[in-house]
């Protein structure tokens, strides 16, 4: 006789029904299959030296990077953590005050997807990152290359969000338009854009970057300091990012991550001299992928600097 249909399904909370249990079986066992291969990831990272300078200049992978995380159909970031962004981003810049002529992007990547809000708001816009691959990479976006990435995905989203029936190819030329210039920067320099002068912008923008760089709260609080003098006094600095994360894959190689807390994230902010305007805080709730990138939350901190 078959069995009758009773009991839910725990990770969607459906009833369900015959061979059903044997999916809710399956999808247990692989839960727990990887609950074991994250702890022991952590364990080796949490054991190891923090990626180096070096070993970003010589191991992270612009395209990997992209396809693990950017892809649209199964890339980690592309669903929760760009919704996240781009809502709270495009919140901020339509309904606030944080608007002006120039933003300034610390840490872009190979990546452009936050950026279309803040292109209806500010004249300018300067892109940067460390790493030569990844300022590549923006160049070819902005020289229509046909190599590069395509955000089609990205921008149809923000169009929708925006619902001013704006086409994905004018929005496109209006960051393309916007992008003045592609910088290199550093972190842990005091002076992050040395030898160039950079005049102080009127917001300064981070997604995903200082716990790549900053090995613990010390450090991340250090390079919130050293952004005070990129950013006009009553200027905001708004920092997005990730939260208890130990690594993060890039094609085969597994770079650390700081990991974070809510309250000496709100800490550092203070400690380094901005007052503090809106936090966001979201858990992770889709877990499909935490073999690849194991964080737990997803956070947003406007903050501004005293006049
Ligand atoms: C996880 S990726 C984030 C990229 C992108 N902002 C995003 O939202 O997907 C981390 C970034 O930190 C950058 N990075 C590594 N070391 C750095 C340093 N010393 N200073 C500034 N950025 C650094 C890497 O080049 C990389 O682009």
């Amino acid at each position: 006789m078959p069995r009758s249909s009773s009991g839910s399904d725990w990770t969607t909370g459906k009833v369900l029904e015959g061979c059903d249990y044997k999916r809710s079986a399956w999808l247990l066992g692989r839960a727990l299959v990887l609950t074991d291969i994250v702890r022991t990831r952590r364990q080796i990272v949490m054991a190891a030296p923090f990626a180096s300078k070096q070993d970003y200049i010589d191991e992270f992978d612009a395209k990997d990077y992209l396809q693990t995380y950017y892809e649209p159909k199964d890339g980690l970031l592309c669903g929760e953590w760009t919704e996240f962004v781009i809502r709270n981003l495009h919140e901020t810049f339509t309904k606030g005050e944080v608007r002006g002529h120039t933003l300034l992007d610390f840490g872009s990547g190979p990546t452009i997807y936050h950026l279309f809000s803040a292109c209806e708001v500010f004249d300018k816009i300067i892109v940067s990152d460390f790493l030569e691959q990844n300022r590549a990479e923006l160049e070819k976006w902005l020289n229509k290359d046909p190599d590069a990435f395509d955000w089609t995905h990205i921008i149809k989203f923000v169009c929708e969000l925006e619902g001013k029936g704006e086409n994905c190819e004018k929005k496109a030329e209006k960051l393309r338009s916007k992008v003045k210039e592609v910088l290199k920067c550093d972190a842990l320099k005091r002076k992050p854009f040395d030898p160039v002068v950079v005049p102080p912008v009127d917001c300064l923008l981070s997604c995903l970057c200082l716990e790549a760089p900053c090995k613990d709260i010390k450090s991340f609080c250090e390079a919130l300091k050293n952004f005070k003098d990129l950013i006009k006094p009553g200027g905001y600095l708004l920092i997005l990012s990730v939260m208890n994360a130990t690594f993060y894959n890039v094609g085969k190689k597994c770079f650390a991550s700081m990991t974070t807390k809510k309250e000496e994230l709100e800490m550092a902010f203070k400690e380094a001299g901005y007052q503090i305007e809106k936090t966001v805080y979201s858990p992770r709730t889709d877990k499909s992928q935490l073999d690849v990138a194991d964080y737990e939350a997803q956070y947003f901190i406007l903050a501004r600097k005293p006049k």
